[in-house]
């Protein structure tokens, strides 16, 4: 009998700057009030489709790793294996970072505005030194350990944002899944765009279509190589889904 795997991937709660509708990438952001009441409903989604893990991954971004930590406490899994890494980082914003969507819709066009968020490979400006955030994010202590300042992104396309993602998957995450390992993924919308692209097989196009709404889990079935037998399952109904999805897609009030 041919083998299958499972993985389950979380978007984290609401941030405080998705509340404000500002471009986050990198900015470490922390949950809304909302963001964390949602990591719990998400919790109990997982734990109402009778789902447990062995492993869990997750960025170096704090709205991530808080939104993985209340899940776990809810699960009665407080003791999982937490592996953290930037490959799971946000794409980084670039220049658009800490501005509003809105705003930046107003003065550029919704349509400019909507390639810097999904394209596939038009990066938004690069962040420059003068920039009100860049500090705060060379700067971020939890980025040292692995990237020197030099080696931050100064933007990012879902196309180089799959550039680091995909080795980590490779490298780290696969294996595990390969043992019989229960993975559990928490991180951030473009970075699991470009996981769900990588294991759904969905060409650029494709995957410029897709929003990922805050703290609906969802699992992928997957082949002995790792492919997924059918596409994303989520855990909540449809019209819930396609509301959720059409807040993210759409550049807010
Ligand atoms: O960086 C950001 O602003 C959002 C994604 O924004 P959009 O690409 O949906 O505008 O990332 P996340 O909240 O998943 O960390």
């Amino acid at each position: 009998m041919t083998r299958q795997y499972r993985v389950v991937m979380v978007r984290h709660g609401e941030s405080e700057w998705n509340l404000q509708n500002l471009f986050c990438g990198w900015y470490d952001a922390k949950l809304s009030d909302i963001g964390r009441e949602e990591a719990h409903a998400s919790a109990k989604m997982l734990q109402e489709a009778g789902l447990e893990f062995d492993v869990c991954h997750t960025s170096l971004l704090s709205r991530a790793n808080d939104t993985l930590d209340v899940i776990l406490r809810e699960i009665g899994q407080p003791n999982l294996p937490i592996y953290k890494s930037w490959r799971l980082n946000e794409r980084h914003y670039g220049a658009l970072t800490g501005f509003n969507k809105l705003q930046t819709a107003q003065k550029y066009g919704a349509e400019q505005v909507q390639i810097w968020r999904r394209s596939y490979d038009i990066p938004p400006p690069p962040i420059e030194e003068d920039h009100k955030y860049y500090s705060a994010i060379v700067s971020n202590p939890k980025f040292a350990q692995d990237l020197s300042k030099d080696e931050i992104p100064k933007t990012e396309s879902l196309k180089t944002t799959l550039q680091r993602v995909i080795p980590y998957w490779e490298d780290v995450i696969a294996p595990q899944i390969r043992q019989g390992k229960r993975v559990l993924i928490v991180t951030h919308g473009t970075s699991l765009r470009g996981l769900v692209k990588h294991v759904q097989q969905m060409s650029d196009e494709a995957i410029q279509k897709l929003n990922l709404p805050n703290a609906i889990p969802f699992y992928y079935d997957l082949d002995e190589n790792l492919r997924a037998v059918r596409p994303l399952r989520f855990l909540a109904d449809e019209e819930t889904v396609r509301r959720e999805m059409e807040k993210v897609a759409s550049i807010g009030k």
